[in-house]
């Protein structure tokens, strides 16, 4: 046993002499990273219930302790179990974690809020900003169950969901405006393999996680086109510079996009083919329609449809963000990669800077 689970192990015994009760979460969603970080909950000690909206999804991971359509190849801690009823997820959870396509947040937490427990953490996984408001999904959290800031957390970072099943070692960052909420959201999913750090900076997380997927989009449309590590790196950093632009124009703090939630998340999710907003890409760039894509895609692509309230928030802030202009070109638009690659290399000559 290393170190830290030997620490761990340890908590876990003092915590039982002392008659304390392991630590309960719900998590709303049973798709790709829910179903992990719902492993990654129950190997940090929690006791952990699985919403999912689809009966045989529920069916197969209590009966087999896996999830088929998403991790096939993982088999969930025996302190995980699943349910269809959002009321027993909900009951008596410390941390309240959704994890459903950020689109759908706001309908579903309106027919879950009345289950929420008093006092709950709700942890937010989801990396998109909503389409008319333009909001962040903590917004959307505080707005729709009605509670402070100081109980919205969100959890981000370079955590592809595949990795993450396989144990494969990761940080990320539990941001929540009050610093013992993070602290108990890091506590509360810190493992061996998965290290949580924390930040008080909600906004700077969450624009790192929701602006990287529309990055990804781009970075995938010039691997698709042919492109190489030039064009890749370029877009990955002028990238980080039109998010670090809009996160201080939202009052974010440039730090946090040098970190895990921004640079670390932007990189892994550029280079991995596991990522679904680079394939989404790719295929757009090597020249499938945007139905064809669409079609092919089985899982949720957050940047596709948030590259537009990300781009919304620009404007809303006065801020120039060209690589995200431009995605929204060739996806909504109908722009052509090689049309919309053009226009932004001619862009008007400028210093370097954030
Ligand atoms: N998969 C990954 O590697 C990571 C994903 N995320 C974020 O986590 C969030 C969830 O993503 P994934 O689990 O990967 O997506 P997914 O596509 O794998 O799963 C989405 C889940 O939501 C369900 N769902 C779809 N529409 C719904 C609706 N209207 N109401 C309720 N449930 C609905 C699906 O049945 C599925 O269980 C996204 O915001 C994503 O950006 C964050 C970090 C890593
Ligand atoms: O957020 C992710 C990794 O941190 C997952 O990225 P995709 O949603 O593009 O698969």
């Amino acid at each position: 046993m290393r170190a830290s689970e030997a620490d761990q192990e340890r908590d876990r015994r003092e915590a039982r002499e002392a008659g304390e009760h392991p630590r309960k979460a719900a998590v709303f969603g049973t798709g790709s990273w829910g179903t992990a970080f719902a492993a990654v909950l129950a190997d940090a000690g929690c006791r952990v219930t699985l919403w999912g909206r689809r009966p045989e999804v529920v069916e197969a991971i209590n009966t087999t302790r896996r999830n088929p359509g998403y991790h096939p190849d993982m088999e969930l801690p025996a302190g995980v179990r699943a349910t269809t009823q959002a009321a027993e997820a909900a009951r008596d959870a410390d941390f309240t974690v959704l994890s459903v396509p950020s689109q759908t947040l706001r309908a579903n937490l309106e027919s879950w809020r009345e289950m929420l427990h008093p006092g709950t953490v709700l942890v937010s996984l989801m990396k998109g900003v909503e389409l008319g408001t333009a909001k962040r999904m903590s917004e959307v959290v505080e707005e729709v169950a009605g509670v402070p800031a100081e109980r919205v957390a969100v959890l981000t970072g370079p955590n592809l969901a595949w990795e993450i099943a396989a144990r494969q070692p990761a940080a990320a960052v539990a941001a929540c405006a009050d610093e013992e909420a993070a602290r108990a959201v890091q506590s509360a999913c810190h493992t061996p393999y998965f290290r949580p750090y924390t930040s008080t900076d909600v906004v700077g997380c969450e624009l790192g996680g929701a602006v990287k997927n529309v990055i990804a989009l781009a970075v995938g449309i010039a691997d698709g086109m042919g492109l190489g590590d030039n064009s890749k790196a370029s877009l990955i950093t002028r990238g980080l510079a039109e998010t670090t632009r809009l996160g201080l124009a939202m009052g974010a703090e440039a730090h946090t996009f040098a970190g895990l939630a921004g640079m670390g998340d932007l990189v892994a999710t550029c280079s991995s083919p596991l990522s679904r907003n680079h394939t989404f890409g790719t295929n757009l760039g090597r020249g499938m329609t945007l139905q064809e894509t669409i079609a092919v895609t089985k899982q949720t692509a957050e940047g596709v449809k948030s590259c537009q309230s990300v781009l919304d928030l620009a404007r809303r802030h006065g801020v120039e963000m060209p690589i995200t202009q431009t995605v929204v070109g060739i996806v909504h638009e109908g722009k052509s990669p090689h049309v919309a690659l053009k226009e932004l290399m001619s862009r008007s000559a400028k210093p370097e800077r954030a």
